[in-house]
């Protein structure tokens, strides 16, 4: 099926959604009445849904990335638009590097009111491989190296940042880092290596 900018904005809004019940499900304090009343409704929602499905979650246009960092650093670039377990980033191009603010919430908890190393990882495997795939490349991770250098706190603003930081033959090195208030919390050095594909 043609996938229209009107279908586009519905799977997106629905996808926003479903994040909403995912951190709304997970935080709830209500009775339990009412919380086995909101589980038949999902899973009401889930059956509706469900009639009609593809094997899988629509993937964004390879190109995505670099168009968005031709168009400049106002036309952010959306991760995860598609899937609601990822993190949602709206991911800026400015030449050789990339930008993204997120606050994170209860959902990507780890340690006590910090965030989970595992989201951390991923958020800098996004952030240095979209800065690759937005300069044309096909590649993969084959190694990503990350330093927690200091906790990084829940529901307070982060700045995400990539560069790439060397190019040899297939092989690509990109640097990214996770910032509060300034300080790095999050180091990470990531090896990607570039493959065939259409
Ligand atoms: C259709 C495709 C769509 C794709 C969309 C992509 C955009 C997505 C963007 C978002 C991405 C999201 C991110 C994701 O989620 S990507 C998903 C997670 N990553 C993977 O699943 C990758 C799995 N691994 C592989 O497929 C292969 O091992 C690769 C392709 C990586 C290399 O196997 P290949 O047989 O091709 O290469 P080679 O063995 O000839 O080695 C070549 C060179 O590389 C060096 N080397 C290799 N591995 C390592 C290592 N671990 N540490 C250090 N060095 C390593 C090696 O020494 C050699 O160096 P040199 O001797 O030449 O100096």
């Amino acid at each position: 099926m043609d996938i229209t900018p009107e279908r586009q904005q519905a799977a997106n809004d629905l996808v926003a959604a479903t994040r909403e019940v995912m951190l709304a499900a997970s935080v709830t304090d209500m009775d339990l009445d009412e919380m086995r009343a909101a589980e038949r409704v999902l899973t009401e929602v889930a059956r509706m849904l469900g009639k009609r499905a593809r094997p899988r979650v629509v993937r964004a246009p390879f190109d995505g990335p670099a168009t968005a960092r031709s168009a400049g650093p106002d036309h952010p670039w959306p991760l995860f638009a598609y899937n609601p377990l990822g993190i949602p980033l709206q991911i800026h191009f400015d030449g050789d590097g990339a930008t993204a603010r997120l606050t994170p919430d209860a959902l990507y908890e780890g340690p006590p009111d910090l965030l989970h190393g595992g989201f951390s990882a991923g958020l800098m495997d996004c952030m240095l491989g979209v800065l690759i795939q937005a300069q044309g490349r096909r590649a993969v991770t084959a190694s990503l190296d990350l330093s927690y250098l200091r906790p990084t706190p829940l529901d307070q603003p982060l700045d995400l940042r990539s560069r790439i930081a060397e190019i040899s033959g297939r092989k690509i090195t990109a640097e990214g880092w996770i910032e509060h208030e300034g300080r790095r919390t999050v180091e990470a050095r990531g090896l990607f290596i570039e493959i065939d594909g259409t």
